[in-house]
């Protein structure tokens, strides 16, 4: 290695010093070969121990190369987009290699310990040459990087939409020709440049993201996208190589204007402020709508000729904007030195003095000028966007093709006005969607409780509620509305993350381990899978049915706030729900409430013991205690139904709920302990009284003799229809037997 390094340095050296520039590009380009070549040897050798060097340099004299290296996990990371290259090379190598050579290539294999070995030489660097780097590039519309690349072309677009009718301005022409050029030559790279991203795109087919090289350039080739990009890069430009002013051959840049809705569709998806967006973009469509008439109307005014065109001509004219005077004094309030002296004068007869008041601000005055440029655009642009509002008087037209564009354009303009008032309409309405749904659904509320002459405070109380979901957000979004819009399974992730912190630290389930959350048993109706997606793993049930049980109890929660003093149960009722606190606190009481026995803080679960069905557990089904919120509460409650549906499925995790609760019951001095604890059915354990189940037994009997009978009967009606037919056919058969029998005697059929 010592020698390559000197070589490397007397090649620097006489980089530095030689004076011709190819010489020196050459020595550059071999300098940096050296250096990657001997990086990698270098890599290679110092991952190998001294035995596995010994043989390694053995291999290279067989193999006739000085550039074997071994690729391994350290250059897949380092090249994780080129992954495939690294089985490709190997198979080449082996190739490369004659039958003894790959003995020892095998054998080396075994002994550097990686199965991706390879030589790595010119051949390499053929195969990972740019064209094919680019050629395995594929991209997803959804990442940022498309996103960007689609803001760029959007720019582009939108400099193209605005910059081409610009031109019929002389002035522009002259004083921006040269820039024009450049940003059209820009603009036409990045054109140029979508087309290539374009052609790599992947997409999806059968649900399958396709991300084949030639699939994608198929599609793309295929699809009406490609024919506008290629008619929209078509280099009409060079038409002004002959008419330099005839820039609206360009026109056909605007082919691409799809891409600009394309960017507006994923902005609208992407941004957090949806109603500013909508709103920017209806400004950006006025603007171009009313940039694009006021070019018209100057290019009609060009060619009726508006040179000396006055203030009442339809035409665009010099009167119509005066270029303002303005004083000269940087403070016209200082009396004496620039304020004309009109102590002692009557400001009501200035007329008198008219004369001398000019000559005093004569000399004091300066013009303001604007240049033609501005005067024309600025005037036609006032023209165009009164006229497509429908506010203003305009000077009327005298021409009909000037009639004809007022027609046009009036028309347009009440098409966008009633665009516009609806967009903004619509726009403030569901900006306000959600306080004026909440103030519908407060209202109502008031209303009915005046109806039912309901007492003051619960109706203060009532209305603070209110107050309070709404400050806490609560009341701004419809929690089981978004069930039905998302797919079940997102939704399940979704509960999962925002639920599972808080049923954690729930003592009753804190055994219960995450691990495989996301991995579970589907429910039986329809669901969209992501690709990659798992729908079940080998060893699902029963694996980690606890994990399981978490995420089933998950997406049953549901939220309620209760106000300071309510009690959420009492005790001797029965017990329906239990419940879990997610903010806020709460106190167990005695049934009067003048005892407090203990306070339940976040986190705490409550509730439970009368709807778990424990064997033994003396008050039944029936509360054990009161409890009151102390001040507002967030709890998440749970049915009795939905917390045995989900247990159902998960018989371990029920029994150790069940045990956890008979401990909690024990404690309390509420668990009869008892032997025969096994003659307890296990229909009661369920969850199901029997009486319930037996009534259920039942109805499924019923139904099942209603389909028995259903069956019965087509089954005899068949039977009969059949019967008919059989018979139908003999008759048949009697009458035509002769002819039956002759046309059959050549078969050999016996009748
Ligand atoms: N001493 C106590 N300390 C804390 N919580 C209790 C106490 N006694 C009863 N509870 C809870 O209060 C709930 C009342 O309804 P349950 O009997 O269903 O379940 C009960 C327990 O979860």
């Amino acid at each position: 290695m010592a020698s390559d390094r000197e070589q490397d340095a007397e090649i620097a050296l006489a980089m530095a010093t030689s004076t011709n520039k190819f010489a020196r590009l050459v020595r550059m380009m071999m300098l940096i070969k050296r250096w990657t070549t001997g990086q990698i040897q270098q890599e290679t050798e110092e991952r190998l121990d001294d035995r596995n060097m010994l043989m390694f340099k053995f291999f290279e004299t067989i193999a006739g190369t000085k550039n074997l290296s071994i690729i391994g996990n350290h250059q897949e990371e380092s090249m994780s987009w080129f992954k495939w290259t690294t089985g490709q090379n190997q198979q080449e190598t082996e190739e490369r290699l004659d039958d003894r050579n790959m003995l020892m290539f095998k054998f080396f294999e075994t002994v550097a310990g990686t199965k991706n070995l390879s030589i790595i030489g010119n051949h390499q660097e053929e195969s990972m040459s740019w064209f094919n780097k680019i050629w395995h590039l594929s991209i997803n519309e959804t990442n940022n990087f498309y996103y960007r690349w689609s803001a760029i072309v959007m720019l582009s677009c939108i400099y193209n939409l605005v910059l081409i009718p610009v031109m019929i301005f002389a002035e522009f022409r002259q004083s921006y020709y040269k820039p024009w050029l450049v940003a059209n030559a820009i603009t036409d790279v990045v054109n140029l440049f979508d087309i290539l991203i374009q052609s790599k795109r992947e997409f999806m087919e059968d649900g399958v993201c396709i991300t084949e090289p030639k699939a994608m350039l198929v599609k793309y080739f295929k699809s009406r996208d490609f024919i506008l990009d290629l008619l929209s890069v078509t280099p009409s430009d060079l038409v002004m190589l002959i008419f330099p002013n005839l820039a609206f051959v360009r026109l056909n840049r605007l082919l691409k204007i799809h891409r600009i809705f394309d960017f507006m569709e994923r902005t609208e998806i992407r941004t957090n402020f949806p109603h500013l967006f909508r709103l920017l973009r209806l400004i950006v469509v006025c603007f171009v709508i009313f940039h694009w008439n006021a070019c018209v109307y100057f290019l009609l005014s060009i060619l009726y000729g508006y040179q000396d065109s006055e203030m009442e001509d339809w035409v665009f004219s010099y009167e119509k904007i005066l270029d303002p005077l303005l004083p000269k004094c940087n403070n016209r309030l200082y009396a004496g030195t620039c304020l004309f002296d009109e102590d002692g004068l009557d400001a009501h007869e200035r007329h008198t003095y008219v004369d001398e008041l000019l000559d005093f601000w004569e000399p004091k005055k300066y013009v303001r000028e604007f240049s033609n440029l501005t005067k024309k655009y600025s005037l036609s642009f006032y023209w165009s966007s009164l006229t497509l509002v429908n506010l203003g008087e305009q000077p009327s037209p005298t021409q009909l093709s000037q009639m004809l564009f007022e027609i046009v354009d009036t028309l347009l303009g009440l098409v966008i006005f009633a665009i516009i008032v609806g967009d903004i309409g619509n726009m403030v309405t569901s900006m306000n969607l959600a306080r004026s749904t909440f103030e519908e659904k407060k209202d109502g509320c008031k209303r009915y409780m005046r109806f039912r002459k309901v007492n003051q405070v619960l109706e203060r109380k009532v209305v603070e509620w209110f107050e309070y979901t709404w400050t806490r957000g609560q009341a701004k979004v419809d929690e089981s509305k978004i069930v039905e819009y998302l797919p079940s399974r997102l939704h399940g992730q979704m509960s999962v993350q925002i639920h599972m912190d808080t049923i954690r630290k729930v003592r009753l389930f804190q055994d219960c381990e995450a691990g495989l959350l996301y991995e579970l048993v589907l429910r039986l109706h329809l669901q969209i899978f992501s690709p990659g997606d798992y729908i079940c793993r080998k060893g699902d049930v029963g694996k980690d049915c606890e994990a399981g049980l978490l995420y089933e109890l998950v997406l049953r929660l549901h939220l309620q706030i209760f106000s300071p003093g309510d009690y959420i149960c009492r005790k001797g009722d029965v017990g329906k729900e239990m419940y879990i606190i997610k903010r806020g606190c709460l106190e167990v009481v005695s049934p009067d409430g003048l005892k407090v026995f203990a306070t339940l803080n976040e986190g705490a679960v409550f509730g439970e013991l009368s709807i778990l069905n424990i064997p033994g557990n003396k008050n039944g089904n029936r509360r054990t205690a009161s409890i009151r919120a102390v001040g507002y509460s967030d709890l998440y409650v749970l049915t009795k139904d939905d917390l045995w549906d989900a247990i159902r499925e998960f018989p371990d995790a029920k029994k150790s709920l069940i045990d956890k609760g008979k401990e909690i019951l024990r404690k309390d001095n509420l668990l009869k302990e008892s032997d025969d604890e096994a003659e307890l059915s296990d229909m009661e354990i369920e969850g199901i009284p029997i009486e319930e189940r037996l009534s259920k037994i039942r109805k499924n009997l019923y139904k099942l003799e209603e389909t028995i009978n259903k069956y019965a009967s087509s089954f005899h009606g068949g039977n009969a229809e059949m019967k008919r037919r059989i018979t139908q056919l003999e008759q048949r058969y009697k009458t035509r037997k002769h002819s039956i029998q002759g046309l059959y005697s050549n078969m050999n059929i016996d009748f």
